[in-house]
C-alpha cells in the first residue's frame, strides 16, 4: 500500500460532468429564488444571505439583489461559497424526493469499496459544499456510500487551485504528503498539491488536454 490516504475531486473525477452541469445545476437554478425567498428567514440560509451581502459589499441588498447575485454567479459556474452551501440545500430536497441519485463512474464505486477494504483513508475535495458532497455519496447511484469515506473538504479550507488549500488539508488530515495521493481532471488542481509532494493522478474521463501528471482513464488504473 503506497497511500495512507486518497483525495478525491468529484466533477469530471468520480462523476460525469454533465450530471453537475445538465442535471444539479440547471435544478439549483430552478428552485434557488423561490428556496430563498421562503427560507430567509431560516438562521442557515440567512446566514448565507449575510455572505452573499459581504461578498457583494453591500450589506443593504434586498432578497431579489441577493437572488439576482447568486444566479448570475450559477450561471458563470463561479465557486462562491455561499452560492455552493444554498445549492446543497436546494439540492436536498432533489435527492430526498428523489428527483435524481448521484452519479458515480461504476468504477469509482468497486475502487472506492477496494481502497477502504485494504485500510486506506478516503477524502473528497469538491468545490461544492459538504453537505452537497454527502448527499451525492448518499444518494449515488450504487446506494449510501458514505460509509466509504472519512471525511470531506469544500472552498471553506479555501480554493482548489490555491496550494494554501492543500497545506491547510495536510494539516488536518497530519499526514506527510508523499503518504497522499490526490485524483483530479483539471490540472490547475493537482499542480498546487504536486508542489506540496503530493502524489497526483489526472483523470481523463473525457476529452480534456493532459497535463504532465500520471494519467488513469478510470479508477482501476490507479496504483495505490
Ligand atoms: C458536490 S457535487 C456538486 C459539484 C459542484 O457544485 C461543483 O461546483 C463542482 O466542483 P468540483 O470541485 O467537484 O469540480
Ligand atoms: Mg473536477
Amino acid at each position: 500500500m503506497k497511500y495512507s490516504a486518497i483525495i478525491t475531486d468529484i466533477e469530471g473525477t468520480t462523476s460525469r460532468i454533465s450530471f453537475v452541469t445538465e442535471v444539479l445545476f440547471p435544478y439549483a437554478r430552478q428552485h434557488l429564488p423561490a428556496f430563498v425567498r421562503s427560507q430567509c428567514q431560516q438562521p442557515e440560509v440567512a446566514q448565507e444571505l449575510a455572505a452573499v451581502r459581504q461578498q457583494l459589499q453591500q450589506p443593504d441588498a434586498d432578497i431579489e439583489q441577493c437572488i439576482s447575485a447568486l444566479l448570475s454567479w450559477l450561471d458563470a459556474d463561479q465557486k462562491i461559497t455561499p452560492l455552493k452551501s444554498l445549492q446543497g440545500m436546494i439540492w436536498r430536497a432533489g435527492y430526498e424526493q428523489g428527483h435524481f441519485t448521484g452519479h458515480l463512474y461504476p468504477d469509482v464505486v468497486t475502487q472506492l469499496q477496494a481502497w477502504h477494504a485494504q485500510g486506506i483513508k478516503l477524502y473528497i475535495y469538491s468545490s461544492g459544499s459538504v453537505a452537497a458532497q454527502q448527499l451525492l455519496f448518499k444518494y449515488s447511484d450504487a446506494g449510501d456510500l458514505t460509509p466509504l469515506l472519512s471525511g470531506y473538504f469544500d472552498t471553506r479550507i479555501g480554493a482548489k487551485r490555491e496550494l494554501a488549500s492543500y497545506a491547510a488539508i495536510l494539516q488536518q488530515l497530519q499526514l506527510p504528503p508523499n503518504q497522499v495521493l490526490f485524483l483530479s481532471d483539471v490540472v490547475a488542481e493537482l499542480d498546487p498539491a504536486r508542489e506540496l509532494g503530493i502524489a497526483t493522478v489526472q483523470l481523463i474521463r473525457e476529452q480534456q488536454a493532459a497535463g504532465d501528471h500520471a494519467i488513469a482513464h478510470d479508477f482501476s488504473q490507479i496504483e495505490a
